[in-house]
């Protein structure tokens, strides 16, 4: 039944929804006028471009005439877009205006103040705040604060205040479903609520049960390099997207969602976090992928992913795991720096320019022009190399302006053809009909050169494989990796160059020593750099990054138990080498330890998977037992496989089927398949996760969760030791509320261990004679 407080505070959320509804009303008639006022303009617009495009006079006013036409349509459409979000902001606040309420009582005041907490700001027509964005400076209370005096930042300074009261409300199509008063930063009622919940397609925002230790995270403007290490389900996607949301509005005139950029682990990820964002009335942020980032960058050249990686580096010999560590480390891109600073002239390494199959420069001119240049840095020299190779290439433009072949082709040119090679010269600019042609000439030789500048600009005449090659020979390698080793890495890396490939721990260096050497690459626009699942990148990768958005503050999260073949680093020796390679001046370190994803009996398990799995605390969801299926024989083992499936789905809007790498995942695809159609074989092309069966290997499913997970042939066999035990902890966590293993044959070590108490798995063998 409703209490009396519930009736009043449902009085007031009637209230509130009542003045939404009046504003939507009057949003909606401005969004109307916009739009109409919108389309005229480009009605007129796309009247106005059909004109006569022949004589060039015309041409020209009519493009500037249009080029302002364009500019207000962009504006209006823009002003359309503004009020088309507030609505969007509206609208949501009509069926959920808040979840928090927070009275306080400041020094000096006689009474106590209401704050309600919600998703947006919402004032009255006398400008009174009926509810608070949940990134307004006094909302932080709500997230941090326990009854009795707090204190919160505000641009004026810490202010002080008495918190008497913190209510938190579940609020549904402007009713309200459930309130609690509570001390905690939210109670475990509304997080069991939420938590409980069947997976959606896309991640939701977390807003209204923001925790206090994520709150850190989300609130924190001061550090340069923020690095936090938490256990699987714990929030960090959660909490990175709240941090954008909330420096967003933080900075509001300073920064741009498209000045933040995220390294994401895959694409289907970035598609699964696209609505929190704009839930939240923000721009979504730059998305990448490692993968995409290094390829656009060594444009021509297929770098390999962190997938292939996986799929291929599982057994490395002592040597070339040394040579792996060894060219991930921040030690090797300092070598790199080092050496690029150092380089002697003779050394640097150039190609020819080509044009049409000929050497149009040839390299040992371009080595005698960058020799030739007095003692500067390598970038500078650089610079002046190429604005001299442009200066010659436009003498030979000029020289070649006067063959017969561009006489020839001149002549030929219909009269639409002529004026667009004038562009936007008119013809008495010229003083003679000599000038004129001339120009004309010298045009039709730039358009025919242009690969020439082309590759001047994009500085393709430095040989950058060469010059890694050569650094490989010449730098001082560490005692424990042999120089046949590193000898015969940098054979394989020119042999594959041949094939235009890249291994993925030679793309950082490369892009290192390109970027020193030119004086490109770097990106000073970004304000902040995210990445997420910091654990699958290397130190060096990440100095890279840095090098790359020199300007950015860093936010780096992961786990480090979720390393998929690799060996662990704790997070404060991860902590220290960023420190130390990225010269920051506010490092800090975060740990979030409380798992939220899954129920308790998943998490218990999961936990016990890991040597020091004891700091994880499991959030007290209730839920079965993950349950172990053993079979002695691939039929069986299939039958079960089918089984499990037909089970879990009847309760389960996702069943993910995760299987250690592609291969496993192809063949659980086809047998599967075969049975029954509604089954998808996820690929790292794909975009977005369907509803129903899936199967995929672990490494796509980095950073999602579904319903229900079904851990492929969790047998000895499979997962032999302790190098799998990331791979085998990252399954497992994925799923928020039914976990089934199923072995063929005798079960893994990793979980037929004596660590694993037998309580926490419900063990289901098959009689074998
Ligand atoms: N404060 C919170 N309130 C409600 N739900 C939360 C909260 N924190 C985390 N969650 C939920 O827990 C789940 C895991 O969160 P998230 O994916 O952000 O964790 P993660 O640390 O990035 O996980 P992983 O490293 O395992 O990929 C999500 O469903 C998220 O919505």
């Amino acid at each position: 039944m409703e209490s009396r407080e519930q009736k009043v505070e449902q009085q007031r959320v009637d209230s509130v929804i009542n003045q939404i509804t009046a504003k939507i009303k009057s949003v909606s008639l401005e969004y109307s006028k916009a739009h109409a006022e919108m389309k005229s303009v480009q009605q007129n617009y796309s009247a106005n471009t059909s004109v006569n495009y022949v004589e060039v006079d015309d041409r020209i006013d009519t493009s500037a005439e249009l080029q302002q036409q364009r500019a207000l349509a962009s504006r209006l459409i823009e002003n359309e877009q503004i009020i088309s979000n507030q609505l969007h902001v509206y609208k949501d606040l009509e069926q959920s205006p808040y979840f928090g309420r927070i009275d306080i009582q400041d020094p000096g005041e006689a009474e106590q103040e209401k704050l309600y907490i919600g998703t947006a700001s919402f004032t009255d027509d006398e400008s009174n705040f009926l509810v608070y964005d949940w990134r307004a400076p006094i909302s932080a209370i709500y997230y941090n604060g326990t009854l009795g005096d707090v204190t919160y930042d505000t641009p004026a300074g810490k202010q002080l205040t008495t918190l008497t009261k913190k209510r938190q409300f579940l609020i549904q199509n402007g009713k309200i479903e459930s309130m609690f008063d509570t001390n905690e930063t939210v109670g475990d009622e509304m997080l069991q609520h939420v938590l409980g919940q069947q997976n959606d397609e896309t991640m939701q925002n977390i807003v209204a049960t923001i925790q206090r230790e994520q709150n850190d995270i989300i609130r924190d403007t001061r550090s340069d390099l923020l690095v936090v290490q938490g256990v699987a389900g714990s929030g960090k996607t959660s909490a990175i997207l709240q941090r954008i949301a909330f420096l967003l509005y933080h900075s509001r005139r300073e920064l741009q969602a498209d000045q933040i950029v995220l390294f994401s682990p895959n694409k289907l990820f970035s598609h699964y976090i696209s609505d929190v964002l704009p839930s939240l009335g923000e721009r979504n942020m730059r998305q990448v992928t490692l993968a995409d980032f290094l390829t656009q960058r060594l444009q021509g050249l297929n770098v390999e992913s962190l997938f292939d990686h996986y799929e291929k580096d599982v057994d490395l010999s002592a040597d070339q795991q040394a040579l792996v560590d060894y060219k991930s480390s921040s030690q090797y891109m300092h070598q790199i720096a080092d050496y690029c600073q150092n380089l002697e002239p003779t050394h640097f390494k150039f190609n020819h320019i080509y044009f049409d199959g000929r050497i149009f420069f040839n390299k040992a001119a371009i080595e005698k022009i960058y020799q030739g240049l007095p003692h500067l840095q390598p970038a500078e020299r650089f610079l002046r190399t190429k604005n001299i190779l442009i200066k010659q290439l436009k003498r030979r433009i000029n020289q070649e302006a006067k063959s017969d072949w561009v006489a020839e082709e001149i002549d030929q040119l219909s009269d639409e053809e002529y004026h667009n090679l004038l562009g936007s010269k008119r013809l008495h600019d010229f003083q003679e009909v000599d000038a004129e042609t001339n120009y004309i000439a010298r045009k039709i030789v730039t358009r025919r050169l242009r690969k020439v500048y082309d590759a001047i600009y994009n500085n393709y005449f430095l040989d950058i494989y060469s010059q890694y090659a050569d650094f490989m020979d010449t730098v001082a390698i560490p005692d424990n990796l042999p120089a046949t080793v590193m000898a015969a890495s940098k054979k394989a890396f020119l042999h594959d160059i041949e094939f235009h490939k890249c291994e993925l721990v030679d793309a950082a260096p490369l892009l290192y020593i390109r970027d020193i050497l030119t004086g490109g690459g770097q990106n000073h626009a970004m304000h902040h750099l995210f990445v997420d699942e910091m654990q699958d990148y290397s130190i060096a990768q990440l100095q890279y990054l840095h090098h790359a958005f020199p300007k950015a503050h860093m936010t780096f999260l992961g786990d480090a138990e979720q390393a998929l073949f690799k060996a662990v680093q704790t997070p404060e020796g991860l902590l220290n080498s960023l420190r130390d390679a990225f010269h920051v001046h506010h490092p800090r370190l975060l740990k979030l330890n409380r798992s939220y994803r899954s129920t308790l009996p998943i998490t218990t398990f999961a936990k016990a998977l890991l040597p020091d799995g004891d700091q994880i605390e499991a959030f007290n969801r209730p839920g079965q037992l993950p349950r172990l299926v053993i079979r002695y024989d691939t039929e069986s083992c299939y039958e079960a496989l089918e089984d499990e499936v037909t089970s879990l789905r009847s309760g389960n809007g996702t069943v993910a089927i995760l299987t250690k790498n592609l291969e496993q995942a192809h063949e659980v695809y086809q047998k599967l398949h075969h049975e029954n159609n509604d089954v998808t074989l996820m690929t790292d092309a794909d975009l977005s996760l369907p509803k129903g069966t899936l199967v995929m290997p672990i490494y796509l499913a980095k950073g999602l969760e579904f319903d229900a997970v079904i851990a492929w042939n969790v047998s000895a066999a499979n997962f032999p030791d302790d190098r799998f035990t990331g791979t085998l902890y990252t399954i497992a966590t994925r799923a928020m509320h039914q976990l089934v293993l199923i072995s063929l044959g005798p079960v893994s070590p990793l979980i037929a261990s004596n660590k694993m108490p037998k309580s926490v798995l419900q063990i289901e063998h098959e009689l074998t004679n």
